[in-house]
């Protein structure tokens, strides 16, 4: 990507870097053009294409390595490793309908279960056994081993079954003397014994099901324009706190690349110990088949008979089934583009192929924004409302303007790249009309930016991980919130930011779920925390994580006031032993520099700095400030201690007061209070020197110390209690 945008001229570059929206039709043509003769654009677009030099194509001898690996492992008794290899034999495994293929796909299911009925893991075994089957009927082992698991679960009838299949197909002479051992063996005990459940019989209805699409209830919902924030979502009833308001399935999500090894990329649970892999690459990983058929939108046994070079997946892609959306199969044929471009391209490619599958074109000229009072959804019959919804893609906010010169440039760069691979790569079909590359870029370019500004991080809690090479169990103590995924949520993305928010989002499998973590009056905005919270970070933090993640200054309610958090996140104590005095940081004043600038100025004229203004235009007014405030740009000066009477008795008010303070009664008590001390750097009470920035240094080390002894904790992952 760097020496790409290396080569970039300078005019061009200007051009790209002072575009806004409007202009992206043009600039992306301007870059492609220019790529058009560029022979680094030409050897990266091959790599990325390219099925055969593709680490994530397909490949038979990585299969064949992984499995001589899992054999040995297996006989010095290394389940786990062995178990890792076999699933990574099966990643690499190509599906085709050649006998050799099939073959080894199903010895390495047979071996994969072999381990996982070691293990007891009985469901997986079993599951593993009927894969092997599916693909190679008359594979003996398969029958062989699975009639043993049944055995095992005290399922007698269905081993016998099974064994006399194995006799069936087997075709050397010892193993036939053996299944006739097992089978003589077994029938005896059959005779003997009363039968329990049968395990298996239990399995289909365990199975996990994707929950179908449905729609959200949004009778209640409406959205309304206002210039200060877009788009906002908000109630027409009261809702109680805890009421769960809507859900909604993702309009298109992907997992993110550290967890591609441990989560399903369809549904993103963690992945069970026999996780199933793409037919065509070797890169998704599946919790079972079903995930699989979803995200590619084609059955095993349609995968199972494609050609070498996939090209039957063109006539299936020509009639999608409905409903399923299959965001894999546009980007996957073995080449390498989407698994190794950024998640946030990727997954705008996945938007425009659900886009292109719903209305059949690709359009950008569709909706203009228009701002009013609009119901979400007036008519929700299937056609209607999906339109509605391709039309809401169009009206998602970009920031695009708001953008670095650089997000900018590298978004076109990226959106120039996966338009040719989405058009080069052999099995895509989007159907994209009449449209050229740069066209279908400038479409990506704006859903790149709409994907950073709406997309949202879906989050799994961690789940206990079981010691394979341990029969006995574990206890396990340690439940951690992982971000897993990427995911746009149509709805979900019309809520807006508060740093005290009224709703909480949740996931399950792919679906949103909002709930309200607050009585919330009819009329009024549901608001979400999109990271940056009251009590978490302080204003001026709150104010630049927005700012840098999102572009936007946050006008919500709380960054509309002093927040009494921020005056405790601020502050330090005295690091001298004993003493109890409060040293306040001087970015302290960032939210009185915010609000002095509403209010006469101040009334001490002792402390107006006339000395120390740095003519910072970020500070406003800064002549007008009392002279306690200059820390910010001026560290030397930046000391502003406080006696702890004082702090307690401010901070006592500040929060007997009210949760949420009235903005003047803090502004004046404040202002009063920073008047009453001179920036000497010294603690009011014992008079030592305070070096805040070092106490935050020293913090800091603590807190990472701290940080990496938790994660160190977790990673080991036993606890005994
Ligand atoms: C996920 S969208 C929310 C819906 C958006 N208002 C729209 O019109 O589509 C996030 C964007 O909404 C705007 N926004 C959200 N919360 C805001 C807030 N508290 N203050 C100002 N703008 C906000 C920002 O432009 C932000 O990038």
């Amino acid at each position: 990507m760097e020496p790409l945008l290396r080569s970039i001229p300078l005019g061009l570059k200007n051009m790209i870097m002072s575009t806004d929206v409007s202009d992206l039709r043009s600039s992306c043509a301007a870059l492609d053009l220019h790529f058009s003769t560029s022979l680094l654009f030409g050897q990266l677009l091959e790599q990325l294409v390219n099925t055969f030099q593709s680490s994530c194509a397909k490949d038979a001898s990585v299969t064949l390595k992984s499995k001589l690996d899992g054999n040995t492992a297996l006989k010095i008794s290394k389940h786990a490793e062995a178990l890792s290899a076999y699933t990574k034999a099966l990643r690499f495994a190509p599906y085709s309908s050649k006998e050799e293929d099939k073959l080894l796909l199903a010895t390495v299911f047979v071996n994969r279960a072999s381990i996982l009925h070691k293990l007891k893991q009985y469901e997986a075994a079993l599951r593993d056994c009927g894969r092997a089957i599916d693909v190679y009927p008359s594979y003996s082992k398969a029958w062989y081993r699975r009639s043993r698991i049944k055995f095992d679960v005290n399922n007698l009838e269905g081993a016998v079954v099974d064994m006399k299949e194995a006799l069936l197909h087997e075709k050397t002479g010892s193993g036939l003397k053996q299944i006739e051992n097992e089978i003589a063996f077994m029938e005896t005990k059959l005779t003997t014994r009363s039968l329990p459940s049968d395990i298996t019989t239990q399995l289909d209805l365990e199975l996990k099901t994707i929950q179908r699409e449905g729609l959200p209830d949004v009778q209640r919902l409406r959205l309304h324009w206002s210039d200060e924030r877009g788009w906002d979502l908000y109630t027409t009833e009261q809702l109680d706190i805890g009421s769960l308001i809507f859900q909604e399935q993702a309009y298109a999500a992907i997992v993110l690349k550290s967890n591609r090894d441990t989560h399903c990329h369809y549904c993103f649970e963690v992945l069970p110990v026999d996780p199933v892999g793409c037919c065509r690459c070797a890169i998704p990983m599946y919790c079972s088949e079903s995930c699989r058929d979803q995200a590619t939108a084609m059955p095993v046994t349609q995968s199972l008979n494609l050609d070498e070079n996939h090209k039957s997946e063109v006539k299936i892609s020509e009639s999608p089934p409905v409903k399923v959306h299959g965001e894999h199969i546009h980007e996957c044929g073995g080449c390498a583009w989407s698994a190794v471009l950024p998640t946030e391209a990727v997954l705008a490619a996945r938007i425009l192929f659900r886009i292109t599958q719903r209305a059949g074109i690709l359009d950008n000229d569709r909706s203009p924004k228009v701002p009013g009072d609009t119901p979400c959804t007036e008519d929700r019959s299937d056609r209607q409302y999906y339109l509605t919804r391709i039309r809401m893609i169009d009206s998602l906010c970009s920031n695009f303007d708001k953008l670095s010169s650089n997000d900018k440039l590298e978004m076109h760069v990226l959106g120039v790249i996966v338009a040719h691979c989405i058009q080069q790569s052999s099995n895509s079909f989007m159907v994209y009309g009449t449209k050229s590359a740069a066209e279908v870029a400038s479409k990506l370019v704006l859903l790149i930016a709409q994907t950073r500004v709406n997309a949202m991080a879906i989050y799994r809690m961690s789940s206990p991980e079981e010691d394979l090479n341990s029969t006995a169990g574990m206890a396990f103590c340690t439940v951690e919130q992982v971000k897993v995924a990427q995911g746009l949520f149509l709805l979900g993305s019309s809520l807006n930011h508060s740093c005290v928010p009224n709703v909480h989002a949740s996931f399950k499998l792919r679906c949103l779920f909002i709930q309200s973590v607050s009585t919330i009056s009819a009329g009024s905005s549901l608001e979400l925390c999109y990271g940056p919270q009251v009590g978490h970070m302080s204003h001026m933090e709150r104010k630049n994580t927005l700012q840098e993640r999102y572009s936007f200054t946050c006008k919500c309610s709380a960054c509309a006031r002093v927040s009494s958090s921020d005056l405790f996140l601020r502050s330090f104590r005295c690091t001298k032993q004993g003493c109890m005095g409060v040293v306040l940081r001087p970015d302290l004043c960032d939210f009185h520099l915010t609000y002095s600038e509403r209010l006469p100025p101040a009334v001490d004229e002792e402390f107006i700095s006339e000395e120390h203004g740095c003519g910072d235009s970020s500070f406003g007014n800064f002549s007008k400030l009392p002279r306690v405030y200059p820390g910010s740009c001026d560290q030397s000066l930046g000391r502003t201690c406080v006696s702890e009477k004082d702090f307690q008795a401010f901070t006592y008010t500040y929060v007997q007061k009210d949760a949420v303070p009235d903005t003047d009664f803090i502004e004046s008590e404040f202002t009063k209070l920073m008047a009453r001390y001179k920036t000497d750097g010294r603690c009011p009470d014992c008079g030592s020197p305070v070096d805040v920035e070092t106490a935050q240094e020293i913090a800091n080390t603590a807190l990472s110390q701290l940080q990496s002894l938790v994660e160190a904790a977790v990673s080991n992952r036993r606890c005994f209690y």
